[in-house]
């Protein structure tokens, strides 16, 4: 199992936002997230990441048991996750080589051809090798979107958390975006995608929890 949670509850400060949440997903699963603004999508991603604290029931996310979960350790969580945000938190001040060897040279790569060849390699299935020497606001939305899915690769991560990857895009873009991400699942890796755009979930069906009145469930998806 990649993610096993029971019982869970997930914590703003003293404020609980959800709680009994059970769920697990496996290797290879697409998993949507689905609830209305300020249903606690992003604080259960965040509990996931190791930025909100699990204080109650127990969760275990790509080997780490999350309520035993210490400051230095997280670090080593989120090198075996690749995070996608809604607004893409490239470094403005450097190219998406740049960013991306900063994020390698992060988890201790050194050697320059090694950098390099991983480099072109994420960039090329994102199809993005073109933009190596661009700078973030060079790119269009969607392009830097797809930097950032590239950056999430770069440590073949267990787990891809994808909190409204699609938020701030237009719905052309949107569904280029789901495409790919519906491609790197196919190609084998596990995501869990936070997301409230109902007609793309549509287009592309996977399985769908929905939060909503502080707890979980599925939803079977009707299809046309
Ligand atoms: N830093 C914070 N401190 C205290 N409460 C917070 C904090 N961040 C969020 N909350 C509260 O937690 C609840 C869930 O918010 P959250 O951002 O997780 O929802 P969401 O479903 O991701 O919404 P959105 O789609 O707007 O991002 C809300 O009631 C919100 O007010």
């Amino acid at each position: 199992m990649i993610l096993e949670l029971e019982d869970v509850s997930v914590t703003q400060r003293e404020k609980v936002v959800l709680t009994n949440i059970s769920l697990s997903i496996r290797e290879g699963d697409f998993v949507y997230l689905i609830g209305k603004t300020g249903s606690g999508k992003s604080s259960f991603m965040k509990t996931l990441y190791g930025d909100l604290p699990l204080l109650e029931g127990d969760g275990k996310i790509v080997g780490f048991e999350l309520k035993k979960l210490r400051e230095r350790q997280i670090p080593h969580l989120r090198r075996k996750l690749g995070i996608v945000f809604q607004d893409f938190k490239l470094l403005n001040d450097r190219t998406v080589r740049k960013n991306l060897t900063f994020t390698l040279k992060a988890v201790g790569w050194r050697d320059k051809v090694e950098i390099r060849e991983r480099i072109d390699e994420v960039l090329e299935s994102v199809n993005m090798l073109r933009s190596l020497d661009k700078y973030p606001h060079q790119l269009s939305g969607g392009e830097q979107q797809r930097i950032a899915i590239a950056r999430a690769l770069l440590n073949e991560p267990e787990l891809i958390l994808a909190d409204e990857p699609t938020g701030n895009l237009d719905p052309h873009t949107s569904v280029e975006i789901m495409e790919l991400l519906q491609q790197i699942n196919n190609s084998g890796r596990t995501i869990l995608m936070s997301t409230h755009d109902y007609p793309l979930i549509s287009k592309f069906p996977n399985k769908t929890l929905k939060l909503d009145g502080k707890t979980i469930y599925e939803v079977v998806q009707k299809y046309r």
